[in-house]
């Protein structure tokens, strides 16, 4: 009977390892992933315009989840660490006289492809070639003041996340009309 039982789960173990797992696999890595996360960055200039708002009601009304948010006087480490491939840069010191010279409003937005087209909806780096409708195309005309930060990629959201957050900064929550609805 013992040997049974261990036959049949070996056989049960070596049907997932071989078939279902790789299967489900398969059939998952087209799907794009819902929690993906990114970082967005208001800068002083922005918060100075009074643009938070309007810029936080374009991710909303994309369809995005806001999962983090706050309000931070950045340092200079901080920001040495957050733009360490631009530390050699000859602009370098004015990015980081202007970085710091105000509040920065950070945030996590959550949802399907987000790090991609979050970076569509703030336009290109150089304001003077971002399209009419994202950002900065409709906010800034100089690259030193281009009101918005947003990550570049996953592994560079991942990164700036857990350089700006700590993880119980982040909330988990659900849309009131998903699922069931509770009963008055
Ligand atoms: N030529 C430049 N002069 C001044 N600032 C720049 C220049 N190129 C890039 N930057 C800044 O460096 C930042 C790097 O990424 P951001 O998308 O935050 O926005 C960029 C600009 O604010």
């Amino acid at each position: 009977m013992t040997n049974f039982i261990r036959l049949h789960c070996l056989y049960w173990r070596g049907l997932w390892l071989t078939t279902i797992a790789p299967l489900l696999c398969l059939l998952t890595s087209g799907l794009p992933d819902v929690r993906e996360r990114t970082l967005i960055a208001v800068k002083p200039d922005g918060v100075q315009r009074r643009l938070v708002g309007q810029i936080i009601h374009r991710f909303e009304q994309r369809g995005f989840k806001l999962v983090g948010l706050k309000m931070v006087q950045v340092s200079e480490d901080l920001l040495s660490q957050h733009y360490r491939e631009l530390r050699a840069k000859p602009f370098y010191p004015s990015l980081q006289h202007y970085m710091t010279s105000g509040p920065v409003v950070v945030m996590v937005w959550e949802g399907p492809n987000v790090v991609q087209t979050s970076r569509k909806m703030v336009g290109h780096t150089n304001p003077t070639e971002a399209q009419a409708g994202t950002v900065r195309g409709d906010f800034s005309v100089h690259v030193s003041r281009n009101v918005v930060h947003a990550s570049d990629s996953l592994e560079g959201a991942r990164r700036e996340i857990q350089l700006w957050f700590q993880g119980k900064d982040l909330l988990n929550w659900e849309c009131c009309n998903q699922g069931n609805m509770m009963e008055d």
